[in-house]
C-alpha cells in the first residue's frame, strides 16, 4: 500500500519529515522537504483526489530525500562537489541550485563552450563562494591538483562537445574530448578514492525509439552520430565499472530537449555561431539576428506534420541533478533516469508558444526533414519522480518565457571578461 496523506501527517507528527507541499503550475506540485524544520500545516495540503494519488506514491521517495539531506549535512559539510563543465548552459543553472541548497562547489571548466561571466553571476545569484580552476577534463595534471587541494566527495560530469551535427563532421574531436576525457576524469577519481558520479547523457542514446515516450528499459541505440555514441559508450564505461567495484555509484541521467533560463533572466544559453537546436534557433529569429525558421519536415505522423520532442526546463534538469546526488547516498551502485517532463510538443507548437511569448509573429518556412531525425520523441520520467522524487515544475509557455526574458536582456549572450570578472576568477581558484 503506498502511504497516504494520513501517513504524511503521521509521519510529520512523529517528528520524522516535514513536507511542505503546494499546487503550482503546470506539474500538480512542488516540494520542499526539511527534516529539521516541521512546517507543515492543514491548509497547505490540497485536497483534491488526483493531488492526493500523486502525492501518495512519491511520500517514500520525499523521506529518502529527508533522510539523505540530513546525511549530507551530517557527513558531508566539509566536502566538496566538483562539476565539471559548470560554466555552461546545464551545468552553470545546476551550480546555482546546488550552491543554493548548501553544496560547497568546485567548478572545472576551460571554456571551450561556455563564458566566464556565466561564473561570476552565478556566485552572485546565490550569494554563496564558488570555487574555480581552469581546467580540460583531458588534463590529468591540472584534474589531480584540484583532487588534491579539495576533499571531493562526488563528480557532476557535465563537460563535453554537444552538438550532433558538428560530431559527424569532427568525429575524432569528439572522441577524444567526451570519451578519453572522461575516462581521465574517472582515473583520477579512482586515484583519489572518489567513487560517486552523477553523469550527463541524453535522449539520444535510445537512437529511434520504436515508440514514445521512452523508458530507461528502451533499447539503448544504434545512434546514428559520433555524439551521442560518446555518450552510450561513457553510460556502458560506467555501468562496467559500477559492476567490477561495488564502491562506484554513478546515477546516468538522459537529458530531452533542454530549453529555458533561469528566471531572473541573469544566466542562460550561449550558443557560438548559428544554433543547431531548435529553441536557440527560433531565439535568434526574434532577436532579428536571422531571418526565419526553417522547420525540418512537415510530413511526420504527427499532429500538425512537424517533429514533437520533449522540452524540459533548465532549472528542472538542475534540480534533477541535485535529486541525483541525493540518490548516491543510498549506494545505488548504476542507475541511469530519463529526465523530461512526458510532454511533446510540435516544432509548430514551439513557434506559437515563443510567439506568444515574445508578442511577435515568427516567420518560418517548411524544408525537407533533417537527416537522422525521428518523428516523435518523449520521455517516460517515471522512475525518476518515483526514485528520486523529482517532477518537473515549468511549463511550456515558461520556458518561451524564461528564454525570452534571457535573450532579450542579454542578447549578444554573455559579455567578453572584463579585467573586473578575471580578478572575481582569481579569487575564486584561490
Ligand atoms: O532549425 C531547426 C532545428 C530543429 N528543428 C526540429 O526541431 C526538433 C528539435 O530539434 P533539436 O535540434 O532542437 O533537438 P533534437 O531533438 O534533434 O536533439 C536534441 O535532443 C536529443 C534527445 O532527444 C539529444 O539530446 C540531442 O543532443 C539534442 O540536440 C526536431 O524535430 C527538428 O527537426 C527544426 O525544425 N528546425
Amino acid at each position: 500500500m503506498p502511504p497516504t496523506l494520513q501517513h504524511i501527517h503521521q509521519l510529520r507528527d512523529e517528528g520524522l519529515a516535514s513536507i511542505s507541499l503546494r499546487p503550482v503550475g503546470f506539474y500538480p506540485h512542488e516540494q520542499t522537504i526539511s527534516a529539521k524544520n516541521p512546517e507543515l500545516s492543514n491548509d497547505t495540503l490540497p485536497n483534491d483526489r488526483c493531488f492526493e494519488n500523486s502525492m501518495s506514491t512519491t511520500v517514500n521517495g520525499f523521506l529518502n530525500m529527508a533522510n539523505s539531506h540530513n546525511n549530507r549535512l551530517d557527513s558531508q559539510e566539509d566536502s566538496y562537489v566538483l562539476v565539471t563543465g559548470g560554466a555552461g548552459y546545464i551545468g552553470s543553472h545546476t551550480v546555482l541550485e546546488l550552491l543554493k541548497d548548501g553544496y560547497k562547489v568546485v567548478v572545472v571548466d576551460n571554456f571551450v563552450n561556455s563564458c566566464e561571466e556565466s561564473l561570476v553571476r552565478i556566485q552572485k545569484l546565490a550569494k554563496q563562494p564558488l570555487k574555480f580552476h581552469h581546467a580540460n577534463v583531458l588534463d590529468e595534471q591540472t584534474l589531480t591538483a584540484v583532487f588534491e587541494k579539495y576533499k571531493i566527495w562526488a563528480v557532476l560530469h557535465f563537460a563535453a562537445l554537444k552538438a550532433v551535427g558538428e560530431s559527424t563532421k569532427i568525429p575524432l574531436d569528439y572522441y577524444w574530448n567526451n570519451v578519453t576525457g572522461s575516462l581521465n576524469l574517472l582515473r583520477v577519481m579512482e586515484k583519489f578514492r572518489v567513487h560517486n558520479i552523477v553523469f550527463s547523457s541524453s535522449a539520444t542514446v535510445y537512437g529511434d525509439p520504436e515508440e514514445s515516450p521512452v523508458n530507461e528499459q528502451g533499447n539503448l541505440g544504434p545512434v546514428t552520430n559520433p555524439y551521442g555514441k560518446t555518450k552510450l559508450f561513457i553510460e556502458e564505461v560506467l555501468r562496467d565499472m559500477c559492476k567490477a567495484n561495488k564502491k562506484w555509484n554513478s546515477v546516468i541521467l538522459r537529458y530531452f530537449n533542454p530549453t529555458g533560463a533561469h528566471p531572473s533572466g541573469i544566466i542562460g544559453e550561449n550558443p557560438k555561431g548559428i544554433p543547431n537546436n531548435l529553441m536557440p534557433y527560433v531565439s535568434q529569429v526574434v532577436q532579428g539576428r536571422l531571418p526565419y525558421v526553417n522547420i525540418y519536415g512537415g510530413d511526420y505522423d504527427t499532429v500538425d506534420g512537424t517533429g514533437v520532442r520533449d522540452y524540459i526546463h533548465v532549472c528542472d534538469l538542475a534540480t534533477g541533478h541535485v535529486a541525483a546526488l541525493r540518490k548516491l547516498h543510498s549506494d545505488p551502485g548504476c542507475v541511469a533516469y530519463n529526465l523530461g517532463t512526458g510532454v511533446g510538443y510540435s516544432v509548430l507548437q514551439i513557434i506559437g508558444a515563443m510567439s506568444r511569448a515574445c508578442g511577435k509573429e515568427i516567420p518560418y518556412k517548411i524544408t525537407d526533414r533533417r537527416p537522422g531525425d525521428v518523428g516523435i520523441v518523449t520521455a517516460d520520467a517515471s522512475l525518476a519522480n518515483a526514485e528520486l522524487g523529482w517532477y518537473p515544475k515549468y511549463n511550456l509557455d515558461q520556458m518561451c518565457q524564461d528564454l525570452n526574458r534571457w535573450t532579450s536582456t542579454n542578447p549578444s549572450g554573455y559579455p567578453t571578461p572584463a579585467s573586473e570578472t578575471k580578478r572575481i576568477l582569481q579569487e575564486m581558484s584561490s
